[in-house]
């Protein structure tokens, strides 16, 4: 059954202009429905020749030529698949180059969110076409396929490629940005360093995977916890991408603490700005005051209170993350979607003059005499092309310096556990009691 002739130009639908399609890698994991995706993308200059049909076995549609035989090396699922219009294509001029993004952990909560953020332009632009390359598991095969299902249902004219996979190796080839979600996240009363054994194996790997087959110039973020260990591991297993393309993300914590003083000064959180979070994305990160402004005013003029500033702000926002769990039963996912889509607009957009933003970073070089060879959350500067410059004359007192150093000895005990992961010989963990109880939990 001819489910519709692709030789005749259609209106209706973005997708029917597009040379869009979805696959899926690593075939020994495959469902047989979509088993037909693992065959190479249509060639474009033969797509108007081609027009999609059901397959009797499964509602997928399947490439065909106009002689009516089934294309058996190319083939293609739903409106991913292959519409190719010259006169859509004209009007696409205006757009710029296809980039490719993975996301790992992509049937995941966080992901959820994500993803269409991701597709519907808000993240890189109207005219910035997108391929997203999602990578699961085995255990989640089936639910990225409906990942998938839900993004094609979607109609986002700028998402043009689809493929889903388990093989980093495959999932991972020429992406410009890799968004490395998944990971086991904690639950109630755990610190995220207890992550550290199970999740740091998962980014050594995807790093030698990113060094083999990314783009060069591959910008990484990295999401699951214990995030910035896990962007050092991640970086070191990767030592053809420069290691300064590696972010762990800590947006979500300079969210929450301009939410916490726009809270106090009774002002909308816009007009908070130049908000540090230095350090781990843990109980140890020093969320800054010192010089973040309200209105542009330092806050400490703004906000009198300074033992709200340094007790209850601070700790406001160190254990926001675990506070959300205790309350909804499982970690923040929208508004850790929402600080990706900030943490990537910081780069690829430029920084609004006299600000800055928060990313964890590699700290070689630094002009804070922070540790080097560690990924720290720092104030940062971007012009817009992806890539950030570390804001260098930021203020630094007796109060920021010693909680400073806390996060600090925080990350290089973290690093000694994970030594046999970033090729530095045995691992020796202590991690030393923490305090990560929150009010109600025993
Ligand atoms: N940096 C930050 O600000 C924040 C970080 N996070 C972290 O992000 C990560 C993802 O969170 P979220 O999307 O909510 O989590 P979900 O549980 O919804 O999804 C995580 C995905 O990770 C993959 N995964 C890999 N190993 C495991 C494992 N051992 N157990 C469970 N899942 C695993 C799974 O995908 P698959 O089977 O396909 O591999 C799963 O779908 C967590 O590590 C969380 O702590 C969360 C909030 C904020
Ligand atoms: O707290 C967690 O485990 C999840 C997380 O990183 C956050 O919400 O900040």
């Amino acid at each position: 059954m001819a489910m519709s002739d692709l030789s005749t130009p259609k209106t209706t639908s973005p997708f029917l202009h597009s040379s869009s399609r979805l696959r899926l890698s690593s075939k020994s994991h495959l469902s047989n429905q979509f088993r037909h995706l693992l065959l190479p993308p249509l060639h474009r200059t033969s797509v108007s020749k081609i027009s999609c049909s059901v397959s009797q076995n499964n509602q997928a549609p399947v490439a065909v030529q106009d002689n009516g035989s089934v294309k058996t090396k190319k083939e293609c699922y739903g409106v991913f698949c292959l519409t190719y219009d010259l006169k859509a294509e004209e009007e696409t001029k205006s757009w710029k180059k296809m980039i490719n993004i993975a996301v790992s952990g992509a049937a995941g909560m966080i992901s959820n969110h994500l993803l269409f953020k991701l597709a519907s332009g808000a993240v890189f632009g109207p005219d910035q076409p997108i391929a997203l390359k999602l990578l699961g598991s085995e255990r989640s095969i089936q639910a990225l396929e409906g990942v998938a299902m839900e993004l094609e249902d979607s109609l986002f004219p700028l998402l043009r490629e689809v493929d889903i996979g388990t093989d980093p190796y495959e999932i991972f080839q020429d992406v410009e940005w890799a968004l490395l979600i998944g990971a086991k996240p904690r639950g109630p009363g755990m610190e995220r360093a207890a992550l550290l054994d199970i999740n740091g194996q998962i980014f050594a790997e995807q790093g030698k995977a990113l060094n083999a087959v990314a783009s060069p110039n591959v910008k990484v973020l990295v999401v699951g916890n214990p995030c910035n260990t896990n962007a050092l591991i991640c970086l070191k297993n990767a030592p053809n991408i420069p290691a300064k393309n590696f972010h762990a993300l800590t947006r979500l914590d300079e969210n929450r603490a301009k939410c916490q003083l726009a809270l106090k000064a009774g002002v909308f959180y816009d007009k908070v700005s130049n908000m540090t979070i230095w350090g781990n994305h843990s109980t140890t990160q020093v969320p800054d005051f010192l010089n973040a402004r309200i209105n542009g005013r330092p806050v400490k003029e703004v906000i009198t209170d300074h033992k709200w500033l340094e007790e209850g702000f601070t700790e406001s926002v160190q254990k926001r993350g675990g506070l959300l769990i205790q309350k909804w039963g499982r970690s923040s996912a929208a508004s850790t979607a929402v600080s990706i889509v900030d943490a990537i607009k910081s780069l690829v957009t430029p920084t609004p003059e006299g600000d800055w933003f928060s990313t964890g970073v590699y700290t070689n070089g630094n002009p804070y005499g922070i540790a080097e060879d560690l990924v720290f959350s720092m104030p940062c500067r971007s012009t817009g092309d992806g890539d950030y410059e570390l804001v260098k004359d930021v203020e630094i007192d007796d109060y920021l310096r010693q909680r400073i150093a806390k996060s600090e000895a925080e990350l290089l005990a973290e690093k000694k556990c994970v030594a046999h992961l970033t090729g530095e010989g045995i691992a020796y963990c202590d991690l030393g009691p923490v305090d990560t109880m929150l009010p109600g939990e025993v």
